[in-house]
């Protein structure tokens, strides 16, 4: 690990179902998340971006504690997410939190949003009635909304008043992780950038770190201070994220960027390929994107290419043996 890591995901890797029946016949498995390893530093923010079906949102769970993977590792400042997830939910709440998609349905409708944000306050962090004021005070003014919001129910509130509730209800254990599963994604272009805003300036105020995973390539390029690439449960590409939109290496986020050019790139990843995607339960012993790539060899069909450095730029990766703009294997 390196010295300013903060979170570190060591080759994990999450299969559903698998096993064998009571008849000793193999069950299906499908591979979401298969070898991912990376970084993300303190402070920075790591965009994920992918298709449908790519990994990400279990990806996300896993980097949360919502789920465990079933191979390799994810650890916080060292400690390992699955086994606090276990043994110690409510420290592990402090530290990683989630906002998720669908702001709405992510706020109980029976509770008011103080009831919602106050739950944290007394769980996580014990603060009490005289402190629970104060600080949510300070939570809906960070997230700009007035206090009166506070005696509304999540009906009563817009989509992007919700999402705003949502990080404020992350930011309320005071967490050094927030993980985003398409924070934006169900809003109109007009409120999404507001989200943004709140979100970037969140950021710099509390020293936070972000894992942001979206779908959207002008959201993830306009937030990431790095970004991954993930195809079919893996990574294909990652690298700071002005070096990957100005000069992608793997074929598929080439592809990705030529379907959406810059500026104000029109921008997501395309949904429909969904039915060029390899089965799930039966992943190929070779590249994934193999049918899909131009660069294709009888190479890549046979072996996973390994995600490593392809030119000078030690920090930008990608898992292709033919990649685009250099030197090919
Ligand atoms: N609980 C589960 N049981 C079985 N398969 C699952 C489960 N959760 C996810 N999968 C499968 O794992 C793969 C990755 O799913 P995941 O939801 O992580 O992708 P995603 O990129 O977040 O997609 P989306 O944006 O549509 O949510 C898919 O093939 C999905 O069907």
């Amino acid at each position: 690990m390196s010295e300013a890591a903060l979170l570190t995901i060591d080759r994990a890797e999450r299969v559903f179902g698998g096993g064998r029946t009571i008849f000793g016949m193999p069950k299906p498995a499908v591979h979401a998340v298969q070898d991912i390893s990376l970084e993300v530093r303190k402070g920075e923010t790591l965009g994920v971006v992918g298709e449908s079906g790519c990994g990400k949102s279990t990806l996300a769970r896993l980097i949360v504690g919502l789920d465990r993977p079933t191979g390799g590792s994810i650890t916080l400042d060292g400690r390992d997410i699955a086994a606090d997830a276990g043994n110690d939910p409510r420290a592990l709440a402090k530290k990683v939190q989630y906002v998720f998609q669908d702001p709405v349905s992510s706020l109980n409708p029976r509770k008011t949003v103080r009831t919602i944000l106050t739950a944290p306050l007394v769980h996580l962090i014990g603060l009490g009635k005289k402190d629970q004021e104060r600080r949510l005070e300070e939570l809906m003014e960070a997230v700009n909304l007035a206090p009166e919001f506070l005696d509304r129910y999540p009906h009563e509130i817009s989509g992007g008043q919700a999402q705003r509730i949502g990080i404020a209800r992350a930011l309320a254990a005071d967490p050094e992780v927030i993980v985003l599963d398409e924070p934006v994604s169900a809003l109109d272009v007009s409120v999404q950038a507001q989200v943004l805003n709140i979100l970037d300036g969140l950021k710099s105020r509390f020293g936070l770190t972000y894992v942001f995973i979206s779908h959207d390539l002008s959201v993830v390029e306009s937030v990431s201070d790095r970004v991954a690439v993930m195809y079919f449960g893996r990574i294909a590409e990652i690298g700071p994220a002005r070096e990957v939109f100005a000069n992608p290496r793997h074929p598929y986020t080439h592809l990705l960027l030529q379907s959406a050019p810059a500026p104000g790139r029109k921008s997501l990843v395309p949904e429909d390929a969904n039915t060029e995607l390899p089965d799930p339960y039966n992943p190929p012993p070779g590249c994934a994107f193999f049918a899909r790539c131009p660069n294709a060899t009888h190479k890549c069909k046979e072996s996973h290419p390994p995600l490593e450095a392809k030119s000078g730029e030690a920090t930008h990766l990608a898992a292709c043996y033919h990649p685009h703009g250099g030197e090919e294997e």
